[in-house]
């Protein structure tokens, strides 16, 4: 049975125009719809008014955008413009740098709607406790869950920092300096090597949410990095709970609150919260956007991943809206940015992007220029070098964010998004964007050295993990969300077990990265050659989803990836020597060629000679064989003429006995002459007829050898 909830007219996620059409979701391992998801119509966001761009310098830009992230949100509101190519472009490379920043990659004030009072009540005791004791950590060691148990020990600062930071701090300490603990990335940078970097994210309260007068569940320290959940039914009893007599407790809890330490917890429910910051998206960026770059540019592959239950804030996170734009927006921007700051004669940048979504545990392309009405999905395959990647994935060079924002839109509007009771647009599918980042270096005067530095940026906006009851999910909804249930199930598997293998530096036990094409496509971010974020997206008063997405996001922190910068560096020596290599090469395959061809022309040349010598022997034969016959009619001839010369002496004896026996007395000369004439011509017939005969012998083997030749 089709979801109930859905209706058939599409929308699309946070850009303002909704496409026309939209394919609806299928079964795993069948094509995908042309409809894959229909949606509830989403009104667009209405056009803010436009407002005139201020010319600002590079280092005003920096420091708005740091500003961004520091400053208390004033909460004045700023009608945003929207980004024009030509303003990206006005930069002035040699001059003083004057800038004119879209106003919405400027600080702006989140859009949170006022939060009720009701709402602003805080858990007590968590208000009440000293930080130092508020943070805990586990001593077990077992890291597993890193909620705190009552065994727990205040945690120093110190701990707060990840093994690569202390690390670095220590080397940096035996060095005589010190370390920045708030550099993380560039520390990272400097080891090559590090765990995996995990934010959490508190989204704000939904106006259903609102409505529904629910409690506030979450606390964050962000100087600390902790995270703390409290039960649902312990959220009023706080003063009960911790003012009891001489220290007892009047009310047991519920359950014991639970505090995770993270690289960062970042407040992003209301801005009037006085122990936690607000954390708006240029403060995001800041925080984890801008070092994911300066990785990049250094020629590190990165990977930032949104995890946590539907509608907690991972699409917001990633893309944002047209208003508040996420991750990748400000990425890209900045990264054109920074491409025109850089660029050199001897400099060049080429950026090329890809998007692609996994729907139903098949790859769809999200970047084709027309959506078929059943897409193919795409094949995966594993290379010796990149790893596994899709085949066939549409790449866009780009050489501007205006580019990649046309791009990024209709990728956006081709994903799968549905209506769920926990959010009007609900991802469906898990989403991938990458940027794949050349820097060509090359001294163009003494033509010394070249060097090639690859990198990717990868962007992971995971489909949310939901209970088939709270979302209220039934037929085709069913079954999308039990296929992003099974990769994300495979991904908490493939986590846990990197993990723990990093926690026992034991060797690794086999990694399920084939268990679902998500883990697949994610093996090197996630276990290899890339330094990743995971950030947890988090509801404030949802307990149970919310501990689930803090246990997975505490266990990530565990994982140690192996970055390495993907340079290639080629001297101009090894250059020539190669060059030289590769022309004895073409040589030698030229001199072969040459060879092979006056060998084979030396092959037919001796046939045409033995073919000329077997023509000879036959003209010699047919010759040899013309002069026998010659001879032959010329013996048979004078055998004619003999033979006719006998028979007249014959006729002439025969008279000349007449006569003689009649008259004459023969005298016996003419006896002894007549047999001497007789036997004369006996022999000579007899050596006729030899000849005869020996010439027709000849004849006859002559025409044999000539018939044998001409046949061969
Ligand atoms: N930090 C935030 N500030 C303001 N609004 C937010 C924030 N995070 C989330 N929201 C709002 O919460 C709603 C749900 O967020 P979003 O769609 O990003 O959730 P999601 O985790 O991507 O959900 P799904 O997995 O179902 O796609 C949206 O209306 C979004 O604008």
């Amino acid at each position: 049975m089709e979801d109930t909830t859905v209706s058939p007219s599409p929308t699309r996620k946070y850009y303002l125009k909704p496409p026309p059409t939209m394919p609806s979701a299928g079964p795993p391992g069948s094509p995908r719809p042309s409809s894959r998801a229909s949606v509830t119509p989403r009104p667009s966001t209405p056009a803010r008014p436009p407002s005139p761009t201020k010319p600002k310098t590079a280092s005003a830009l920096n420091g708005q955008i740091h500003a961004a992230a520091t400053s208390e949100n004033t909460g004045i509101s700023r009608p945003s413009s929207p980004l024009k190519t030509g303003q990206l472009k006005s930069h002035n490379l040699t001059g003083p740098a004057t800038l004119r920043v879209p106003e919405r990659f400027q600080q702006t004030p989140t859009k949170v709607p006022p939060t009720p009072k009701h709402l602003l009540s805080r858990p007590r005791s968590q208000l009440r406790r000293p930080a130092s004791v508020a943070v805990l950590r586990d001593e077990s060691g077992s890291g597993d869950s890193g909620e705190s148990a009552p065994s727990l020990r205040p945690v120093s600062s110190l701990d707060v920092m990840s093994p690569s930071q202390q690390l670095l701090r220590q080397s940096a300490t035996s060095h005589g300096r010190t370390a920045s603990v708030s550099s993380k990335y560039s520390t990272d940078s400097l080891v090559g090597q590090g765990n995996v970097r995990v934010l959490v994210r508190a989204r704000p309260f939904l106006p259903r949410e609102i409505e529904s007068e629910s409690k506030c569940l979450l606390s964050m320290n962000s100087a600390l990095g902790t995270t703390t959940l409290t039960h649902p039914d312990d959220i009023d009893r706080g003063d009960e709970l911790w003012d009891g007599v001489n220290g007892t407790p009047l009310f047991r809890r519920v359950k014991d609150a639970k505090e995770f330490v993270f690289d960062e917890s970042l407040w992003s429910v209301d801005r009037t919260t006085k122990n936690a910051q607000l954390v708006d998206q240029g403060a995001l960026y800041d925080k984890v956007g801008r070092g994911s770059l300066d990785h990049a540019f250094e020629g590190y592959h990165t990977c930032i991943l949104a995890y946590g239950q539907t509608g907690a804030g991972k699409s917001y996170t990633m893309i944002g809206t047209d208003d508040e734009p996420g991750l990748i927006p400000r990425t890209c921007y900045d990264l054109f940015q920074r491409i025109e700051k850089l660029t050199t004669a001897t400099t060049t940048f080429t950026v090329k992007i890809s998007y692609f979504e996994i729907y139903n545990e098949h790859v769809y392309d999200l970047l084709l220029p027309t959506v078929a009405e059943s897409p193919t999905p795409l094949k995966v395959r594993e290379s010796p070098v990149d790893g596994p990647y899709v085949k066939d994935l549409t790449t866009y060079s780009v050489r501007s964010y205006a580019e990649v924002e046309k791009y990024l839109k209709r990728g956006n509007r081709q994903r799968a998004t549905a209506a769920t009771n926990m959010n009007a647009t609900s991802s469906r599918s898990h989403a991938v964007f990458t940027i794949a980042l050349k820097k060509i270096e090359s001294d163009a005067v003494m033509d010394e050295t070249t060097e090639e530095t690859n990198s990717r940026i990868r962007f992971v906006d995971l489909a949310g993990s939901e209970r088939a009851n709270s979302t209220g999910t039934t037929g085709t909804r069913l079954r999308e969300g039990a296929n992003i249930n099974k990769s994300l199930t495979t991904l908490g598997r493939v986590i846990s077990i990197l993990a723990e293998s990093s926690l026992a530096s034991k060797k690794r036990d086999i990694v399920p990265y084939r268990d679902s094409t998500l883990t697949w496509l994610l093996k090197d971010n996630l276990g290899g050659n890339s330094k990743t974020a995971m950030i947890a997206c988090v509801s404030p008063c949802d307990y149970e989803e919310s501990l689930s997405t803090l246990r997975y996001a505490s266990q990530a922190k565990h994982i140690r990836t192996r970055a390495v910068v993907n340079q290639d560096f080629i001297s101009a020596a090894e250059r020539d020597e190669k060059l030289v290599e590769m022309q004895q090469t073409i040589n030698k395959l030229q001199d072969t060629l040459a060879q092979n061809s006056s060998t084979h022309k030396q092959q037919t040349d001796a046939q045409v000679v033995e073919l000329e010598k077997f023509r000879k022997v036959i003209r010699y034969y047919e010759d040899k064989a013309e002069v026998e016959e010659a001879k032959r009619r010329a013996i048979m001839q004078e055998n004619e003429t003999v033979k006719l010369h006998n028979r007249l002496i014959t006729e002439h004896v025969k008279e000349m006995r007449v006569q003689a026996t009649e008259s004459i007395k023969i005298p016996d000369s003419f006896v002894k002459e007549w047999n001497s004439i007789t036997q004369d011509t006996a022999k000579f017939r007899k050596e006729l007829f030899a000849d005869i005969s020996n010439l027709f012998r000849n004849d006859r083997q002559l025409h044999d050898r000539t018939v044998h030749v001409k046949a061969q």
